[in-house]
């Protein structure tokens, strides 16, 4: 194929920007298919999102890459290598480090939608990286596509030149070519030096079973070959380099990869931090001096406790966090003791969906059943002794005699919806406690800013704003400033006993329906059980809230008459496993829903 005649001048290196749904994965498929990736049977499924999870919910979480060869028009043939992207806001730093590893970027635009807040930040960021963005408006065998009153936002909203954008059908396959013409001869060739000592970026890196540690790396600088003796920057650890090769999407070894080229390197790093992303490779014979500047680190905004079901776990548990991380340099954790669940770990997220996103993956690749707390932001407490500390577990905030004040984070919210829908988008605003700072009117959509507390935002704002704008609105946020509120903290009591785990700090002004909404919800969720079961919500010795799950005995089987003795089993059966997910508080038997109940009740 490809390898013989090498040109650094034919490599182009990209990411898709897209928001969720506008045709990324569809239009991955396309590009591959077209450059002959993959056959029919391979393509039948969409190859780029791999993890299950991310098929099932249908986003793409995992930056990925594949290499593709091309012939174009010019008779030369160009190496395409694709990185992706994820597409959900809370993964926009995901994006940043697919970026890195680019020259360009296509800006996927659904020619019917339009653009969003999503593709926006993204879109910046590229920018910011000084990557050439290319426009494609998509969808266009659409009937209410309008291709050209898309471009006129694009230009708009975004700033970017894009009347003569490509237009293509993903699923038709419309355009493909002309988009695979326009990354030719737009997106720049990597520069970089072939004899300079070796740098290469770490894009990611992930744990396989069998290989030890796989990391997707962009070279900037020099060869790396397989037997080569290469150094990891940041740690100074050697290992010797054992495959090297791209995706086609299927692993291919090529013993080589050079300047300007991007793929994986397999070292027999068995410690999972042995090749942290963002880190620099080079080689101990010949080193660089510098590692590269990789990319901005992020921190978790949304911490929440996590505790194993059954103690045996714990071990598992450590293990599976460690290598969860390593490919994921937003997920923050430590061990974590509580009265009511045990022991755990106190982990940090990005967001809502990271979170979810996380737990799924420990209980489904590592088969560790989870009971997860509420998640709460973090609060900066000035205590009356003048010291300031940070609040990421309600369980920790000073006592109310020792707390001067409590500092909330407010984000910067900014939301893109077509005006029909802005009324509601702004009552909703206004119930989160936000203000708003910004309009702006572009065509049919609106641009609203506001500030908002974010504990507001990443509770379950996202899916009231979409509700709300029948899928519409779109939103981007990220994190201004901390600013003075009356926050307190409402504990719930089952049978008297505090549960540090269902603690949760929230402002004064909804603390009451909160607090009484929690405990209702509490009591529709507590089976009932063989006496009575008290539940209250206080502010420090005040009860706000109360209610009984009264006593009962439910029987089951009482319904089956007669000797049906395999439905009866059934039965029995089914109960034990809806058990498996209960957690025993003193003699109260609490099921896992009702540690998130905090997240329904965030009106
Ligand atoms: N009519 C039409 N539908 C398309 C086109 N491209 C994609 N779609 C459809 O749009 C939906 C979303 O496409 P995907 O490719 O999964 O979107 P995505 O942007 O990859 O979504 P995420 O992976 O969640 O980020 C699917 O139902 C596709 O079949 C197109 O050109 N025309």
């Amino acid at each position: 194929m490809p390898d013989k005649a090498f040109k650094q001048s034919n490599i182009r290196n990209f990411s898709i920007i897209a928001h969720i749904d506008h045709g990324k994965s569809t239009l991955s498929d396309r590009l591959i298919a077209h450059c002959g990736g993959l056959t029919d049977r391979e393509m039948a499924e969409q190859v780029l999102d791999s993890m299950d999870i991310e098929r099932e919910r249908g986003i793409t979480i995992k930056a990925q890459s594949v290499t593709l060869h091309y012939t174009a028009r010019d008779g030369e043939t160009y190496q395409l290598n694709f990185i992706d992207t994820p597409g959900h806001v809370d993964f926009s730093y995901e994006v940043s480090r697919s970026l890195a590893g680019c020259e360009g970027a296509l800006l996927v635009v659904d020619a019917a939608q339009g653009v969003e807040a999503q593709t926006l930040a993204n879109c910046y960021t590229a920018i910011e990286m000084d990557l050439e963005v290319v426009p494609v408006l998509n969808k266009i065998d659409l009937p209410q596509a309008d291709p050209m009153a898309v471009a006129q936002e694009i230009e708009d909203i975004v700033g970017i030149e894009a009347v003569d954008a490509v237009q293509c059908s993903a699923k038709t396959g419309i355009g493909i070519e002309e988009v695979l013409e326009r990354i030719v001869q737009t997106i720049p060739a990597p520069d970089g030096d072939v004899d300079a000592p070796v740098q290469a970026l770490i894009i990611d890196s992930w744990f396989d079973n069998y290989q030890g540690v796989v990391s997707l790396v962009r070279v900037k600088n020099g060869t790396l070959r397989a037997g080569d003796k290469m150094k990891v920057m940041s740690t100074g650890q050697s290992y010797q380099i054992d495959k090297v090769g791209f995706f086609s999407p299927k692993p291919t070894e090529t013993g080589i990869l050079r300047t300007g080229e991007v793929g994986f390197v397999i070292a027999g790093i068995k410690e999972i931090q042995g090749a942290p992303v963002g880190d620099t490779l080079t080689l101990t014979k010949q080193p660089a001096e510098k590692p590269l500047p990789g990319f901005q680190k992020v921190k978790p905004q949304v911490y929440a406790g996590m505790f194993p079901i059954s103690s045996d776990d714990y071990e598992n548990f450590r293990d599976a966090l460690g290598k969860l991380s390593l490919n994921d340099a937003s997920l923050f954790y430590e061990p974590e003791n509580s009265a009511a669940l045990g022991f755990g770990f106190r982990c940090g997220f990005l967001g809502m969906l990271h979170m979810e996103i996380i737990q799924e993956r420990l209980e489904r690749e590592y088969d560790i059943d989870l009971i997860t707390t509420a998640p709460t932001v973090v609060y900066e407490v000035e205590k009356t002794d003048g010291s300031l500390v940070k609040v990421d577990n309600p369980v920790n905030l000073p006592a109310v005699n020792d707390i001067e004040t409590i500092y909330e984070p407010i984000v910067e919210a900014n939301i893109l919806v077509p005006q029909e829908f802005l009324g509601n988008v702004i009552n909703l605003c206004v119930e989160k406690r936000g203000v708003q700072t910004k309009m702006a009117y572009h065509g049919k959509q609106v641009a609203v800013t506001y500030e908002l507390p974010m504990a507001e935002v990443v509770m379950d704002f996202f899916d009231r704003l979409k509700s709300t704008s029948r899928g519409y609105a779109s939103l981007d946020y990220q994190f201004k400033r901390f600013q003075a509120a009356d926050m307190v903290r409402v504990d719930i009591l089952i049978n008297g006993d505090r549960v540090d785990a269902l603690a949760m700090i929230t402002h004064r002004e909804h603390s009451q329906s909160r607090g009484r909404l929690l405990v209702d919800k509490m009591r529709e969720l507590i089976p009932r059980q063989m006496f009575d079961i008290a539940i209250q919500a206080t502010i420090g010795n005040h009860v706000i809230a109360r209610s009984t799950v009264k006593q009962l005995r439910k029987n089951v089987t009482a319904k089956c008459y007669g000797g049906d003795v395999s439905r009866k089993k059934k039965l029995l059966q089914r109960q034990k496993e809806g058990k498996k997910r209960m957690k025993q508080l003193g003699n109260v038997e609490v099921p896992q829903e009702a540690f998130l109940a905090v997240l329904k009740v965030g009106k």
